[in-house]
């Protein structure tokens, strides 16, 4: 591996007890320069404990984590490392009375090479309301705004926990532009969120991580690859009974005046669908979608 290659971020084996719950168990990972790691999985997975222990907020119980080739300490960063490291706060650890532009300026001062007020409140897109203060913004404002900070001091290492969570279309659109040119510009990336469209549309990996075990890592193209099944659209005059009953139905949803069948053995099941129903329409065949695969990959691994 070349010096260029080495990667930012380095976990491996990381384990964290909190009492009885087994909150990370074994997860190892690497980011390189220029990645963008997702970081999916349901609710008390472990995905906060992570990227807590990766910035030295907590102390682990085994395990070990290197930031930009060096071996960190559990629970402590140095000035150096957190000076290439950027964080987008949750809305409700802001200062809800500094305006917009004295957020950016305070946030400016943590950092040596940091971005202008002017340059924040341009990527914030909050310019005309640089006076107004953060507990007046719209929800998709602070996060936003949020967004920014996190960029003030140019990092090398990004973290984003739901970056885009109420924000609409459009300004999610925005923001994935922007991920995007700093992924260009060789800025790892590591996020969290909810939206599987968010994940595969941003992600080179995705690592799913469940019961604090990443259960599956892989881009998102590997993530569909490893699920069986095929999605069969198609306008058919049978029954929902009648189309969960043919062979290799796994799952059966009506969207507008289509069906989507998910089929284990999507051969059999159009064969058998076209014998039952002369009729059937506008049939379409597709691998599943990263929501499919997440959804099977989380409750494959429920029920072992
Ligand atoms: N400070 C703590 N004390 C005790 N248990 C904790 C603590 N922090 C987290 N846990 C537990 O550890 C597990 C992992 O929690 P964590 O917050 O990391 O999950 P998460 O994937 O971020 O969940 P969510 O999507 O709901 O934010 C959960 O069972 C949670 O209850």
């Amino acid at each position: 591996m070349t010096l260029a290659s080495q990667p930012v971020l380095q976990v491996n084996h990381l384990y964290k007890r909190y009492g009885r719950t087994h909150a990370l168990q074994g997860v190892s990972l690497e980011v390189a320069a220029g990645e963008v790691l997702a970081i999916l999985g349901p609710n008390g997975a472990g995905k906060t404990t992570l990227i807590a222990a990766i910035l030295g907020l907590l102390r682990t119980d085994s395990g070990s984590i290197s930031l930009f080739s060096e071996l960190q300490q559990s629970n402590t960063r140095e000035a150096s490392v957190k000076q290439r490291l950027g964080v987008m706060m949750q809305i409700g650890s802001a200062s809800a009375n500094l305006t917009v532009a004295e957020q950016c300026d305070l946030f400016s001062s943590y950092y040596t090479n940091s971005k202008t007020v002017t340059e924040l409140l341009t990527i914030a897109g909050l310019t005309e309301q640089a006076n107004q203060r953060f507990s007046r913004l719209s929800g998709g404002q602070k996060q936003r705004l949020l967004f920014a900070l996190a960029l003030a001091g140019k990092p090398d290492l990004l973290f984003l926990d739901e970056p885009t969570l109420g924000m609409d279309v459009e300004a999610r659109r925005a923001l994935w532009q922007h991920i995007a040119s700093l992924k260009a510009a060789g800025v790892a990336v590591v996020l969290t969120t909810h939206y599987l469209e968010e994940a595969e549309h941003l992600a080179d990996r995705i690592a799913v991580l469940q019961h604090g075990k990443i259960i599956a890592l892989g881009s998102p193209a590997q993530l569909t690859a490893q699920i069986s099944g095929k999605q069969i659209f198609c306008k058919s005059s049978l029954t929902k009974a009648q189309l969960l009953a043919l062979p290799g139905v796994q799952k059966l949803e009506q969207q507008h005046e289509r069906f989507c069948i998910v089929s284990r053995a999507v051969e059999r099941t159009v064969l058998a669908l076209l014998q039952a129903d002369a009729s059937v329409g506008d049939l379409e065949i597709k691998p599943v979608a990263l929501e499919q695969a997440f959804l099977q990959l989380t409750h494959t691994q429920e029920a072992l």
